[in-house]
């Protein structure tokens, strides 16, 4: 029987309903129509150090028709459009479809044998793999850094924006590698020894080590051991010193270094190896490779508090000289499950690891503990990325099932900022089709719920420590509010830090975000932020200078035209501008 995946790709021309709001100022709603608009300039003029009552003023600024005849006189030809980077597949995206049809959810590929060749690598940025993640459990520090070294050069001579990921290994309990084959079959009934003795030489059949010292003594007979989370499971039958005899009762492939958990009258056995660190030894020593190598973000597997997370940012901080390396907290145990909230605003990201969390916590739990973590994440403004299985059949069948196809549609609906392929493509026999899959569902979800005007009416609460920032988050706010209205082709936000980009993500307004922001590696962060696309061009404090030659820059490569309708804002000036590209 063959099968073929039919989606839907998403039309030039898209008109979306109208809809009328009478939501924001007085002077706004006389322009409440698509086109033509005239411009108006709303500049928030504000103190932030003054600590007086008022500091706010609001100004409409009818001003504005002056800057944009001063726009339109700027010709395109004076300018040079090599000074704009973007990357390649979205520039191709965007004269494609426009605006409007861009994709919103971010992609992370897990790169393995199956993915790890510069022509393989290059065939996932085109497929729109966003980030790049690497796993420090499996292969050697020089097989990673070959890795980073091909995404860097793919970026450099691609125009790609590609971001690595650094995946720590952590101190959870796993087998080693098995000893010669890639995989091996244990079937129902058959006896394995699992045993922390090293090996010189060749091991006895069936035989798996274990990392952790401790094993042996932990383990009591009659436990359940879980590999994967119970996709194999034996039962504890003997201990022989540092061997541990077990019977199969849930036939299944064992993969190289799979995690281990054992359970004892139904719970999980945490003794301990809870104790164990979240850093190990071994993943400082990858840390630092990390660092040297200059990699965009960590993620911590295990994290099971805030303080790990503090602890490594201050040692990222003391060691790399702009710090700009994003931790990643894995929420992937029961503690961290506790310890949410201060995990997540703790760290710049999280992810739902559902590969580790299901083997810690009984599996119909995982999808409310997704939507939980990614609903907190979104309110307290970190990115997040929704991980593991989502099309683990894809690692064999070139379709994916009906049921995974649900569960990445969900993930989108639940507006994760990021979804991520593990063995699918680290390993499996069709890594660009997975992506593609991605793609697919992520665009036509996406598509599906702007057309039925889903605004859920999630509430955002304030997160800005300063004055200064909790302008910055009005402005975004109101921004995307009325992006959302005045039905806007894009936002445009000019930012140093990325913050004020992160804010506008935050809102998952209709249009896509266009972050302009002065240093590469701002950039690459930004790659894992829910609708935005980001761009580096070097701007000056004048925003009416940076407006004008966006504008020509970008209408020199064909990414906009005259007449689109644009809302800027900046953490330089903080303002709201609404124009049509002249
Ligand atoms: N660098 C690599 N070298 C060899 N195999 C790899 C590599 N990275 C991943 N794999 C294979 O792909 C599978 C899935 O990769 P992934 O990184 O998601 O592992 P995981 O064990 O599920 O994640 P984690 O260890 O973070 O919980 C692994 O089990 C392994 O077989
Ligand atoms: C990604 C990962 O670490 C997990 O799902 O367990
Ligand atoms: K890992
Ligand atoms: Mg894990």
């Amino acid at each position: 029987m063959s099968q073929s995946l039919h989606f839907f790709t998403p039309s030039s021309n898209i008109t979306l309903p109208k809809h009328h709001s009478s939501l924001f100022t007085p002077s706004l709603t006389t322009s409440n129509r698509r086109f033509p608009v005239t411009t108006k300039h709303f500049t928030i003029k504000s103190n932030a150090s003054s600590s007086s009552s008022d500091p706010k003023v609001l100004t409409t600024d009818n001003g504005t028709a002056e800057i944009l005849s001063r726009v339109s006189q700027t010709p395109a030809s004076s300018t040079d459009s090599s000074s704009i980077e973007v990357d390649s597949v979205t520039e191709a995206e965007l004269k494609e479809n426009g605006f409007r049809s861009t994709r919103r959810t971010k992609l992370v590929c897990t790169i393995g044998p199956a993915t790890c060749g510069f022509e393989q690598l290059e065939a996932l940025a085109v497929g729109g793999m966003n980030v790049a993640r690497i796993n420090m459990c499996h292969g050697t520090r020089e097989w990673h850094r070959r890795v980073i070294e091909r995404v860097r050069r793919l970026n450099e001579e691609k125009g790609f924006a590609v971001a690595i990921m650094m995946d720590t290994e952590g101190s959870e309990i796993h087998m080693g590698d098995l000893s010669g084959p890639p995989s091996a079959r244990a079937e129902d009934g058959e006896i394995w020894t699992f045993t922390v003795r090293a090996f010189d030489s060749p091991r006895p059949e069936r035989t798996i080590t274990v990392n952790y010292d401790g094993f042996a003594e932990d383990v009591k007979v009659g436990d359940e051991l879980l590999v994967d989370g119970g996709m194999v499971r034996f039962e504890v039958i003997e201990k022989i010193g540092p061997d541990v005899k077990c019977r199969c009762t849930d036939p299944g492939l064992l993969l190289p270094r799979a995690n281990l958990t054992f359970w004892r009258d139904g719970s999980l056995v945490r003794e301990r190896n809870a104790m164990l660190p979240t850093i190990s030894p071994k993943d400082w020593l990858d840390i630092d490779f990390g660092i040297t190598e200059g990699v965009d973000f960590i993620a911590i597997s295990f994290v099971k508090s805030a303080e790990v997370i503090n602890h490594l940012k201050s040692y990222i901080a003391a060691r790399s000289r702009d710090s700009d390396i994003a931790v990643i907290a894995k929420i992937e145990s029961i503690d961290s499950l506790k310890n949410l909230e201060e995990i997540i605003l703790a760290s710049d990201g999280a992810m739902v690891a559902r590969g580790d969390l299901g083997a810690q916590i009984p599996l119909e739990q995982v999808p409310s503990a997704q939507q939980k973590i990614v609903q907190l994440c979104r309110q307290l403004n970190k990115p997040v990325i929704v991980a593991s299985q989502l099309l683990e059949s894809m690692i064999e069948y070139p379709t994916p099932t009906r049921a995974e196809v649900a569960d990445v549609s969900e993930a989108v609906r639940q507006r994760a900022d990021a979804l991520m392929l593990s063995g699918e493509s680290a390993m499996g026999q069709f890594p660009d089709k997975a992506l593609t899959v991605l793609r697919s569902v992520s665009l036509r979800i996406e598509k599906w719920w702007r057309e039925e005007k889903r605004h859920e009416a999630m509430e955002l609460p304030d997160v800005g420590s300063s004055f200064a920032e909790s302008i910055s988050e009005e402005i975004c706010n109101s921004a995307a509010k009325m992006a959302n209205n005045l039905e806007v082709d894009a936002l445009f936000v000019y930012t140093k830090t990325g913050h004020m980009a992160s804010l506008l993500s935050r809102c998952r307004p209709d249009c896509p975000i266009f972050a302009f922001t002065s240093t590469t590696s701002v950039r690459r962060r930004l790659n894992l932020r829910w609708g935005l696309i980001p761009f580096r061009l070097s701007f000056s404090d004048d925003m009416e200078s940076n407006l004008n030659r966006t504008f020509s820059l970008l209408k020199a490569r064909g990414m906009i035209k005259s007449g689109d309708l644009v809302i800027a804002v900046s953490d330089v000036l903080q303002s709201i501008q609404v124009m049509n590209v002249p």
